[in-house]
């Protein structure tokens, strides 16, 4: 509204010419209306827009200019009703309807409330004037046609900001739907590694936080191609599902990630975590694998679904992340080379600290 105010201001202030021209005798009312009434009212009405104001108070400033502009013509012209020249001043209100309602684009409530009041007036003043019966209908037929054909304007585009602002929305929710899909794995929802290699550069993108130990977890279920091949693939599928939830239930903040990295294996990085952090989170999360007991009657040695685990941990300053996760990695063959279902380095004997982490997860699973 505010990008309209000085052409308004202009054009309005430009139909003083007119005044001149047509009502000479009421010419200084008209700079006075003009000039210590409306354009006060339509600079406030700028100024005010600027603020963002409620819907309410904006609409009732806005409206309430083409209001002013009508009265001032209007009065002018029943002033001057009897001179010929007025006929042709009463022409004005028309041009002040179509400014608010294709101008201004008065919210379509407040438009239809000003162009009735707008038209009331006018038809109020007309009829009983001395006016030629010509001049009336031509004047009555003018003021209804611009009434309908404005506000019909006003009412379609309002309608189409509404859709194309719709539009919009949802173009943007698509986006960031496309967005999440292209950063999930839609089986399990943990995060791909497309997004690891996101999530990574902006946990440790600009090389601050150098001390930062990070716990590198890699997990494989065992024996999973067995476990295919006996209860069929989607079984396997809900399988890793609760593996997933599992994972996901070990991770202690927004800072620790969990990812499926591969078919059956998954990568999980625990920010300032220490090696014996790292272990004692990775037992955690194989005892409670291992206490779904999910039935797995073709893996060699146990008869439930387990997980075999590479822990490594290293600060920041000694290791790049690639690294950490190609040295859980080897820990994770070591794991498996030793028998499956245990974590490699294991828990020290000696360590207390299993006792001190509750084995059920730190958050609900998913
Ligand atoms: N159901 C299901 N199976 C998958 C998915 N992704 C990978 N797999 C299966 O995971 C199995 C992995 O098998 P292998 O790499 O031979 O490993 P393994 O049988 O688990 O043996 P170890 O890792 O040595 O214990 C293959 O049979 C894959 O088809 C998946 O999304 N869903």
């Amino acid at each position: 509204m505010t990008s309209t105010v000085i052409p308004s201001l202009l054009i309005y202030n430009l139909f003083l010419v007119v005044d001149f021209l047509l009502l000479p005798e009421t010419f200084l009312l008209a700079v006075f209306c003009h000039l210590a009434v409306v354009t006060p009212l339509l600079l406030l009405t700028g100024f005010v827009a600027r603020g963002e104001p409620p819907l309410l108070v904006r609409e009732t400033l806005a409206a309430s200019v083409p209001l002013a502009m009508a009265a001032q013509i209007l009065f002018i012209y029943s002033i001057n009703i009897d001179q010929p020249a007025a006929q042709h001043y009463q022409y004005l209100v028309l041009a002040v309807m179509i400014y608010a309602n294709v101008n201004q684009r008065l919210d379509f409530r407040f438009a239809l409330a000003t162009s009735l009041a707008l038209m009331t007036c006018y038809i109020w003043i007309l009829l009983p004037s001395a006016a030629p019966f010509a001049s009336k209908l031509v004047g009555l037929t003018a003021i209804i046609a611009t009434c309908y054909l404005s506000l019909n304007a006003n009412f379609r585009m309002e309608r189409d900001a509404r859709h194309s602002f719709l539009r919009r929305l949802q173009d943007r929710l698509r986006r960031e739907d496309a967005e999440l899909a292209a950063n999930r794995d839609p089986l399990t929802g943990l995060s791909n590694r497309y997004q690891l290699e996101k999530q990574v550069e902006a946990l440790y993108g600009d090389g601050t936080g150098q001390d930062v130990s990070v716990g590198a977890l890699m997990v494989d279920v065992d024996h999973f191609k067995a476990f295919n091949d006996h209860y069929g693939h989607p079984a396997g599928d809900t399988c890793l599902k609760r593996v997933a939830g599992a994972i996901a239930a070990q991770l202690r903040n927004d800072n620790d990630l969990a990812i499926r990295y591969g078919g059956e294996e998954f990568l999980i990085l625990l920010h300032n975590a220490s090696l014996a952090d790292t272990v004692r989170i990775a037992e955690r999360l194989r005892r409670t694998i291992e206490a779904f007991r999910i039935p797995h009657v073709n893996a060699a040695d146990h008869r439930d679904v387990t997980v075999s685990v590479g822990a490594m941990a290293g600060t920041l300053g000694r290791y790049r992340i690639s690294e950490l996760v190609d040295a859980a990695d080897a820990a994770l063959y070591t794991a498996k080379r030793n028998g499956r279902n245990r974590v490699s380095p294991p828990l020290l004997a000696d360590s207390r600290s299993l006792a001190t982490l509750p084995i059920s997860p730190l958050r609900p699973v998913s």
